[in-house]
């Protein structure tokens, strides 16, 4: 090991460069701070080389063969074979493009980009050890976004999140356990693309009226879901799953088994207990509104600290903590973190359930309007609802849950509505474009008072608790 000789002195240190750690060093940067960046392996962290992005990458080809059958409608003779190794390559091109331009914009900014693992040696010193070099770096203030991490299994068969979209070949099966965004997800896109899947979960953790229609979609599409217990996983050359039911053993196979178990955050080879930084028993980092620790300059965000592991929570704390270290003020407030969830259609949801906003002491009001009478919906295909609570007596909205085609796309306009505090008046004032998917948000609100205008009276579905 080559250890340098001099502490080297900088004003901003970041440690890890995923979509916590790229922001806050361009944010800092247009702050006017110094900024060196530290990442052990690529920019972009988990979300852009093995998380978010490949992920999509595959829902939005799954989301494309689904229409193939439409397109046959609109007269084209669609292509039936699919070939897996051009998707492998597709996101990887996808993936080296988007990192070049984080790369990119590192430099534009005149970020320092080091490659290497940091650990703390100190309260304002850190080492980073690159191959067989060690080089120490004295700091005015650090901020650590090293993200999480999940189990890796010994057999090859069990995969995490991350190995999951990184396969060169098509399973062909797979077995899923878990109900989350992980799991759901994995679930529709590998059984869209071709793969025989079987998925054990319960309930899914969503509001009960898209988890009742996510379910009807899933058996629709023979996507496999097991909901009794699981009592064995066996994993060798494949992977056998065992649950009990009616009393009895019930085993399925699988070429592949993958479990969404909970990540683990990256802070416990940081050194963070010789510096008296506080963790939480789950080795998240505890910090306050503006992401600072217990230690004065040492700050963390993202998914190493407590809350939801989505890159929208890393990117909107990266912003808040970096602004905060260039000495602006801050809004302390937490702001919506939207459920995406890309299953076929797409859901979409922010805000309180109906259960939610009863248990807040609200008077609850709810319309739904279905995308069966939408126009855009019957010249695209598909099918789904939007739903929105209010309050009867403020006309607040409380809630805005979606499952169909463009969800994701229109949760904008959802989370927007919210932060802006909106009042049923102000969603249903706007002019929508026509014929589009924006006017079923018009019509559920219209339906708070059985006033859609695509519905005859029996279907108004709008409700009071
Ligand atoms: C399959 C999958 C799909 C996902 N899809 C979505 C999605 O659609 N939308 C969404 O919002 N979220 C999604 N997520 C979650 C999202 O990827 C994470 O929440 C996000 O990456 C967290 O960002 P981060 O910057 O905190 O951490 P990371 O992205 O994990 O980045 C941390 C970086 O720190 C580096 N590092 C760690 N320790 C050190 C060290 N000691 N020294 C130097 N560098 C270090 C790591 O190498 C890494 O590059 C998905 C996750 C997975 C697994
Ligand atoms: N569109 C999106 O926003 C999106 C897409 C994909 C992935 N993600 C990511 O998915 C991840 C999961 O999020 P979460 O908050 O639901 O995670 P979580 O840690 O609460 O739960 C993960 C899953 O593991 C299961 N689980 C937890 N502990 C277990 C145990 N000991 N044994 C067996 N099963 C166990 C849970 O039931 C759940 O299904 C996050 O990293 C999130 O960022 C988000």
């Amino acid at each position: 090991m080559v250890v340098g000789e001099l502490t080297q002195e900088r004003d901003l240190l970041i440690i890890g460069g995923g979509p916590a750690g790229y922001t806050a060093a361009i944010r800092a940067a247009q702050g006017g701070r110094n900024v060196t960046l530290i990442e052990q392996a690529e920019l972009g962290g988990l979300c852009l080389n093995r998380g978010c992005i490949p992920s999509k990458v595959y829902a939005h080809a799954a989301e494309e063969m689904l229409r193939l059958p439409h397109l046959e409608d609109l007269g084209f003779t669609a292509p039936a074979v699919h070939d897996f190794s051009k998707l492998s390559a597709y996101r990887n091109r996808v993936v080296q493009q988007l990192r070049q331009g984080v790369v990119a914009l590192c430099q534009a900014n005149q970020i320092e980009h080091i490659t290497g693992a940091a650990s703390f040696l100190s309260e304002d010193r850190i080492g980073v050890e690159s191959g067989h070099q060690f080089d120490t770096y004295r700091f005015q203030d650090v901020i650590i976004a090293t993200g999480s991490h999940s189990i890796q299994h010994e057999e090859s068969c069990r995969l995490n999140a991350e190995q999951l979209y990184q396969l060169e070949q098509l399973p062909e099966s797979l077995l899923i356990i878990g109900s989350d965004t992980l799991a759901l997800e994995a679930a529709a896109c590998f059984h869209a693309l071709g793969t025989d899947v079987t998925l054990f979960a319960d309930q899914l953790p969503l509001e009960p009226s898209l988890e009742k229609e996510l379910k009807r979609t899933f058996k629709k599409q023979k996507i496999r879901l097991v909901s009794d217990v699981v009592t064995r996983i066996e994993a060798s050359s494949d992977a056998t799953v065992t649950v009990m039911k009616n009393g009895e053993e019930v085993a399925y196979q699988g070429a592949y088994l993958f479990q969404s178990l909970s990540r683990i955050p990256n802070s416990l080879t940081l050194g963070l207990e010789r510096i008296g930084v506080t963790l939480a028993e789950d080795g998240t980092i505890l910090v306050d509104v503006n992401g600072r620790t217990n230690q004065p300059h040492i700050y963390a965000i993202g998914d190493v600290t407590p809350g939801p592991q989505l890159a929208i929570r890393a990117i909107h704390e990266a912003k808040r903590t970096a602004a905060h270290l260039s000495g602006q003020d801050v809004d302390p407030t937490t702001p919506y973190y939207p459920t995406v969830l890309r299953t076929f259609p797409p859901i979409a949801s922010i805000g309180m359930t109906e259960q939610e906003a009863v248990e807040a002491g609200h008077a609850v009001q709810s319309g739904q309007f279905p995308l069966n009478a939408n126009g855009a919906t019957t010249i695209e295909g598909g099918s789904g609802f939007v739903k929105v609570i209010a309050d009867e007596q403020t006309s607040l909205i409380l809630g805005i849950h979606m499952i169909g085609d463009d969800a994701h796309r229109l949760v904008g306009q959802f989370t927007q509505a919210l932060e802006l505090t909106a009042k049923r008046e102000d969603l249903l004032f706007p002019v929508m474009a026509h014929p589009s998917r924006s006017e079923a948000l018009t019509e559920s609100m219209e339906a708070l008072f059985g006033q859609s205008i695509h519905l005859p009276p029996r279907q108004q579905v709008g409700s009071r608790a």
